[in-house]
């Protein structure tokens, strides 16, 4: 029914599991989907694709979720969802903008709704302006993200950096005459010519009438809270379907490769009473070397709590290091430890991996090799357990950089 397209792994199964908490059978797959890939399961109702998009070069960012889009329509997924950040990280580059760009000439889409809300993250949109937690984005700590600080607020204004399509603007008091006000606006919008309609939206109740007037619509985008309004809309009545899959009784192990604010805070309490070791890229800037020592330590341990491996740093240390190093590079070389140190832990016997941070899940699936997977019990609001399908039991749990409360990787590394 719907094949929603994330720009990264983490944002994947945000909305993977907002479906499902909507009532769609979910599949998710990692990566370009091929011919390999089942198309879905029996009595799926929406499939995932997780992709590495937010922050590569724009043309691999389209050209990706190009294939990914005519793969699933090949299959009769007919409806498209773009998922991108809540926080809609981005670039004046993109990629928003040019896969969404895209995605509409391939389906054909005259006015395409835009919408980052996502109010069980406590992301809302008024008056075209994004709010994080109750603060505008530009001064959240989304200001110093790694690698896409946002230092605007005005979501019509950060998409228009990053599309020549005309942009239009639907406002909350017309968002709350309901789905006909709404489908009446869009209307409007489309037939002046409107490419892009930004929505507010400040509550749930907002986005599942945006999901009833957009539902017929061949391509929708937004982030986890207007795809649950959309599934919302499109599901027959019926029982929530969800993995029963039992997690794995083998060692866990957490990965952190984030530094946003709250897996700060979390790397803190659980650096406190597990045994940690921080990645140090200035100290050794050479992956295979940094990996080597991160896996030297872990062999070193006794068998007990679960340990963390993790490269966060506040703000003002992580400038340090990207100065010292690029800030590709010092991600870059980051990414390329953590898909060693991934393997060797599951080499090593570890079948609960948590890892926090999307662009560095993106890099550890990509190095697990993972294919496809359950979506299973949530951990955290949009933080769901993944049950992979393999050789080997393996679940993941790839935690965005600021969702799930202060003591998750303790708790979910406990499970
Ligand atoms: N100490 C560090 N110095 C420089 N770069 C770092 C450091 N630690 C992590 N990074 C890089 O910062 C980026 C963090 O992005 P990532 O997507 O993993 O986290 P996030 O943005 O907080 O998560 P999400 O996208 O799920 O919200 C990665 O590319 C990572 O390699
Ligand atoms: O929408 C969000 O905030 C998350 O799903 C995400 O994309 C973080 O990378």
């Amino acid at each position: 029914m719907i094949a929603a397209i994330a720009d990264d792994v983490t944002g994947a199964t945000d909305v993977a599991v907002a479906f499902r908490r909507a009532g769609l059978a979910v599949r998710l797959v990692f990566g370009v989907p091929d011919d390999e890939v089942p198309a879905s399961d029996p009595g799926a109702t929406a499939i995932v694709i997780a992709l590495k998009t937010r922050t590569c070069p724009r043309s691999e960012a389209v050209d990706q979720s190009l294939r990914a889009a005519r793969w699933a329509r090949g299959r009769g997924w007919d409806r498209l969802y773009v998922k991108y950040c809540s926080t809609f990280d981005s670039s004046a580059q993109g990629n928003i903008g040019p896969v969404a760009d895209a995605l509409a000439d391939l389906v054909d889409a005259r006015l395409t709704v835009v919408t980052p809300a996502s109010p069980v993250h406590d992301r809302t949109v008024f008056e075209g302006l994004l709010f994080a937690g109750g603060t505008l984005l530009a001064d959240s700590p989304m200001r110093h993200h790694p690698l896409t600080p946002m230092t605007d607020s005005s979501v019509p204004r950060l998409l228009a950096a990053q599309t020549a399509r005309t942009i239009g603007h639907v406002r909350h008091r017309v968002v709350r005459t309901g789905r006909e006000g709404l489908a009446d606006a869009l209307a409007a919008l489309r037939s002046g010519g409107v490419r892009y309609a930004v929505v507010d939206a400040v509550d749930d109740a907002d986005l599942l009438e945006l999901g009833f007037a957009c539902r017929d619509d061949r391509l929708v985008t937004g982030a986890a809270g207007l795809a649950a309004g959309l599934a919302g809309a499109l599901r027959e009545p019926g029982a929530a379907p969800g993995s029963t899959d039992a997690l794995p009784s083998g060692p866990a192990a957490v990965l952190a490769g984030s530094c946003s604010a709250r897996t700060l805070e979390q790397v803190a309490v659980m650096s406190r009473a597990h045994p940690s070791f921080r990645l140090d890229a200035r100290r050794t800037p050479v992956p295979d070397r940094l990996a080597a020592e991160a896996l030297a330590w872990f062999d070193s341990l006794d068998a007990g709590r679960a340990p963390l491996i993790y490269s966060s740093l506040p703000p003002a240390e992580l400038a340090v290091v990207q100065h010292a190093l690029g800030v590709q590079g010092a991600a870059e070389l980051l990414e390329s430890a953590f898909r060693v140190i991934a393997t060797g832990l599951v080499e090593r016997g570890v079948e609960r991996l948590v890892v926090a941070g999307g662009e560095t899940s993106g890099a550890v699936t990509e190095a697990l090799g993972l294919r496809s997977g359950r979506v299973g019990a949530e951990a955290a609001a949009g933080v769901p357990w993944i049950h992979v399908d393999g050789a080997h039991p393996l679940a993941v749990l790839l935690k965005s950089g600021n969702f799930g409360p202060v003591d998750l990787l303790v708790e979910a590394s406990s499970a």
